[in-house]
């Protein structure tokens, strides 16, 4: 059965998530790693997520560092399977996005997939957006064609729901198509209101944010925002939401607030823009998986849950799959679709004219 690996460098830009994959009729995990990205490295390919002097040059160089870090995880991925670079069929290789502006016809992830094929000495499929951005498409998200072959019911509707920098869902309808968008911010303004008030990376467990409380008046001018309203297809990134975006409507306010106040309010805005984005999907999702990094954090979890009633929430744990692994699964998937020329964008999805085929055969 073919082997597959998925390399996943998410938004956060927190590290690096490989997977191995056995496709079999399903895919199956057989092994996983991890890399943190090095602390130069992500204030470079941070830089490179808003205009500035030089990008050109920036850019490929950011991604010359990238392609070695993940040709290294893939080199340990293996070890640690204990199978030689031979018996893999091909990485899927998501890259790092660095800008994403759809309504222009373009999305930009970089990670030299020539390079990682020469590296590594297997073959890479990569730039999986770009095809679906041509039809006329959001190129975002991605992963509801791979939670549809996995996850569809014959009679419950099931939406999976992935809290990584941003968060998007995936509907699941009995005999329907599969519906899906980007709901907003996930953990991204969290983490980056946490490192501008305290230096730390994010919040664990949404600790700092249960110390404070929920401002009234910053939660309704930060859901003022269109992106909420809008219905799909929408896919969003830091070019909308980062830094800037709240400190703009911080400095709105009449008064300022105590910092773990705005936390426990970036924890409610995360939390309230899924529940109304899954509160008006046609039908409603009875069952809710969480994936991604914010499933670890249980302050949130547990407002979603209050939130989302009756519906039930757990983690994609309880479907088998990891919830720190479903992305990079995905990636090796899209690969495998990419290779058996399996159409993997869902018009119903992105917007997108038609079915096509995504992703770019770079050959070992
Ligand atoms: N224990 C924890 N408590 C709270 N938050 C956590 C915890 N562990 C991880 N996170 C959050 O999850 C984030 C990483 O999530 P993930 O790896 O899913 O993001 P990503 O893949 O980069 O994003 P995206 O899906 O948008 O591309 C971290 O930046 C952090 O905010
Ligand atoms: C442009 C881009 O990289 N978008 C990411 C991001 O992270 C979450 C959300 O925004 C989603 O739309 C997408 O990633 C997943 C893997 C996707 O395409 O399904």
């Amino acid at each position: 059965m073919p082997l597959y690996a998925g390399v996943m460098s998410g938004t956060s830009l927190d590290g690096i998530d490989l997977v191995l994959v056995e496709q079999t009729t399903e895919p199956r995990l057989l092994e996983t790693h991890y890399l943190p990205m090095p602390e130069p490295l992500r204030q470079s390919l941070l830089a490179l997520c808003s205009s500035g002097p030089d990008e050109i040059v920036r850019s490929a160089l950011a991604e010359q560092h990238w392609v070695r870090l993940a040709a290294q995880g893939i080199q340990e991925l293996l070890e640690k399977a204990q199978r030689p670079a031979s018996s893999i069929r091909a990485i899927g290789s998501h890259g790092q996005t660095i800008r994403h502006m759809p309504q222009e016809g373009f999305s930009v992830q970089i990670g030299n997939p020539a390079l990682l094929a020469e590296l590594t000495g297997i073959s890479v499929v990569a730039d999986f957006r770009r095809r679906d951005l041509a039809a006329g498409g959001e190129g975002a998200p991605l992963v509801p064609a791979f939670h549809e072959a996995l996850f569809a019911h014959p009679s419950r509707v099931r939406a999976l729901l992935n809290i990584g920098g941003f968060s998007n869902v995936s509907l699941l309808t009995p005999q329907q198509a599969v519906q899906g968008f980007d709901c907003g911010p996930g953990n991204v303004l969290m983490d980056l209101w946490i490192c501008h008030q305290k230096g730390l990376s994010y919040d664990a467990h949404g600790a700092w944010a249960a110390t404070g409380r929920v401002r009234p008046e910053l939660l309704t001018q930060l859901l003022s925002d269109d992106f909420f309203a809008a219905t799909g297809p929408k896919s969003t990134g830091r070019e909308r939401f980062n830094l800037t975006w709240l400190k703009d409507h911080l400095a709105v306010l009449p008064h300022s607030l105590p910092a773990e106040d705005v936390q426990a309010t970036l924890l409610e805005l995360t939390a309230r823009s899924i529940s109304d984005a899954l509160t008006r999907t046609q039908p409603q999702a009875e069952d809710i998986f969480v994936c991604g990094g914010g499933a670890h954090n249980t302050k949130l979890l547990e407002r979603l849950q209050q939130l989302l009633a009756p519906s039930t929430l757990q983690t994609t744990a309880a479907l088998g799959v990891d919830p720190d692994w479903m992305e990079a699964m995905a990636f090796a998937w899209l690969a495998h679709c990419c290779l058996e020329g399996i159409p993997a964008n869902r018009p119903s999805v992105t917007g997108a004219l038609g079915l096509r085929i995504l992703g770019a055969i770079y050959p070992a």
